[in-house]
């Protein structure tokens, strides 16, 4: 059992269609793993899965080792999640928008402002705490849903493509703090189709077609090929 994300044997079908095929990993606490593949390879399926938007028909999933299916309250509140799609109140500060969810979590009243302080110095984001959020440029604001989705300290962060719509300079600082909290204990699952997001040293799973075709540590798996090439030639997709 681990402590950090675990997915066994996990498939699931719409209809007649195959999106997830038998598909199996483990992520460890303080590993950053990145999840890549091409257009309807089935990462948000999984994604669905995981937070269980969608229920699987067959297969398990353990958050820090708690059963998602049997437990799914002890497991889902030990997820954090960063959608695609942000889910911010523009007309609110950072503060009220951590502290709205901070309630939905249900954390102790006392504890939010020691809470919110905490998760947005993590981030680097305590000075704009009182800002509202439509005055936040697009990095900034992935910045802010990253620091909440630490507010009811996870085990486990999963991020759906969080660097969508984002430029350059932005990309690379959300990918660098999301690595920094990998080295701090974090499990992180990080969905992308981007090869330039992953490290060397990350963990990679590649979903193609619903399989996970190829697992294990990028340097490896890439050897002296660029990633993006490594990505071509094994899924037709350029990255
Ligand atoms: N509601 C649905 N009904 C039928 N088929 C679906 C449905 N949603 C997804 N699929 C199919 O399941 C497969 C996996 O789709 P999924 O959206 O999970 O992939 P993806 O890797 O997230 O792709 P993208 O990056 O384009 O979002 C695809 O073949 C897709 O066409």
């Amino acid at each position: 059992m681990t402590l950090g994300l675990s997915v066994q044997d996990l498939s699931f079908t719409y209809g007649a269609k195959t999106a997830l095929d038998k598909v199996s990993f483990t992520v460890e606490p303080g590993r950053f793993c990145a999840l890549l593949g091409p257009n309807g390879a089935g990462k948000s399926t999984l994604i669905s899965l995981l937070t269980r938007l969608l229920v699987a028909s067959h297969g398990d999933i353990s958050i820090a080792g708690h059963d998602l299916r049997a437990t799914p309250r002890r497991a889902l509140a030990e997820l954090g999640v960063v959608f695609q799609q942000p889910t911010l109140d523009l007309n609110l500060s950072v503060r009220q928008n951590m502290s709205y969810f901070a309630a939905l979590h249900g954390l102790p009243r006392t504890e939010v402002p020691g809470r919110i302080d905490e998760a947005l110095d993590r981030l680097d984001m305590r000075a704009r705490g009182d800002e509202k959020v439509h005055a936040l440029n697009g990095g900034h604001r992935r910045r802010m849903e990253l620091a909440r989705a630490l507010l009811h300290q996870p085990a486990v962060l999963l991020l759906d493509e969080p660097t969508v719509g984002l430029d350059a300079a932005a990309r690379q600082s959300i990918t660098k703090h999301v690595h920094d909290l990998a080295d701090q204990g974090l499990c992180v699952v990080w969905t992308t189709h981007l090869t330039d997001e992953v490290r060397d040293t990350d963990a990679l799973l590649v979903l193609h077609k619903g399989k996970i075709i190829e697992s294990g540590k990028t340097g490896d798996i890439r050897g002296h090929t660029p990633l993006s090439d490594w990505f071509l030639s094994q899924t037709g997709a350029k990255a």
